[in-house]
């Protein structure tokens, strides 16, 4: 684990000395968008415009906020025009590595480099900041369009529709303002709430992270009783972003960051409501619980310094999920 400080990597785990044990994330430093015509998205510059064979998408099948983008490929048919590359489970010292000793680790697809990081170098030579996936590669450019998941999906869920003929839309106009008031809790207090419940360092930061995040859930389950999805009778983007955490609460979350108050399995609408989302065409092979486990175990050795990988709890996914 660490990070490249104009160009160099340096070799250090979050510090949370300066915020009273609280984990604060890092903001993504490429915000460009791909668009239909090249024109500019809402950050960063234009000229990236949607093509087939163009980009480039690199992954770990561990990480909830590039399986977001896996999903969205799959959802919208992208794959024949979206490459993929999935980095090796294990984040050690050097970072995220092209290592192909475990199933589904391919590699760095394009130029067959060693490291993540040597992407982001591509990019910018004097980069500072944390390598994190999802990336999205332009091949004609030769850069990074943007590493912020939550701008990819929503790339993704337009910007091809021409050349896929593909318009399932899960930002629909009528639902945008229910959708973003849904992800800013769900982001805050859920997707990122386990990160802080997990890398806090002192008990007072766990604490504030661990109450609102069962809160949430709580509320989620009430909402669910209601409604077949977050926002209503149609599967939304929200029902996504929420999902990649609760792919990983009882295998990792539950045990790992001691988000241990409830298991999903506990929650019968939540539980009905994630196998529905597991089941949806195209999501089960997105799903990589290999990776999951092997990567929060093994490679956050400040937490689990003996880098044991525990049995369980290993929920059914495939039970009827009686949503209907
Ligand atoms: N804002 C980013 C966050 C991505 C992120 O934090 N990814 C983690 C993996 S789950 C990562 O690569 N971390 C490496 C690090 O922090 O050094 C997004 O949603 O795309």
């Amino acid at each position: 684990m660490g990070q490249l400080v104009n160009g160099v990597w340096k070799d250090e785990w979050y510090d949370t000395d300066t915020s009273g044990g609280e984990f604060v994330r890092d903001s993504a430093k490429f915000r460009n968008w791909i668009t239909a015509d090249g024109s500019p998205g809402p950050t960063g510059e234009g000229g990236f415009a949607a093509e087939s064979g163009r980009y480039h998408l690199y992954v770990s099948y561990a990480c909830p906020w590039a399986h977001r983008t896996l999903i969205f490929r799959a959802l919208k048919g992208l794959e024949p025009h979206v490459g993929v590359s999935a980095v090796h489970p294990d984040m050690l010292s050097e970072g995220w590595e092209f290592r192909t000793d475990f199933p589904g680790a391919t590699g760095d697809g394009l130029f067959g480099t060693q490291y993540l990081r040597e992407i982001y170098l591509r990019a910018k030579p004097d980069v500072s900041g944390r390598v994190t996936v999802p990336v999205l590669w332009d091949g004609q450019r030769g850069t990074i369009v943007s590493n912020e998941s939550a701008d990819i999906i929503r790339m993704f869920n337009g910007a091809f529709d021409q050349i896929t003929g593909n318009e399932a839309d899960f930002c629909p106009p009528d639902l945008r303002d229910r959708i973003e008031d849904l992800n800013a809790r769900i982001y805050d207090t859920v997707n990122n709430g386990v990160y802080k419940a997990g890398f806090a360092t002192s008990q007072a930061a766990y604490d504030k992270a661990v109450g609102p995040l069962f809160d949430s859930l709580d509320w989620i389950e009430e909402l669910l009783a209601g409604s077949r999805y977050l926002a209503g009778d149609r599967v939304t983007e929200a029902d996504w972003r929420l999902f990649t955490t609760v792919a990983r609460f009882d295998s990792v979350y539950h045990t790992h960051f001691k988000c241990n108050r409830r298991r999903i399995v506990d929650y019968p609408n939540l539980w009905g409501w994630a196998r529905e989302m597991h089941q949806w065409p195209g999501v089960a092979e997105t799903v990589r619980q290999d990776h999951i486990t092997r990567h929060y175990y093994y490679s956050h050795d400040t937490i689990n310094p003996h880098r044991i990988v525990p049995i369980g709890p290993r929920p059914d996914w495939t039970a009827p999920h009686g949503r209907g």
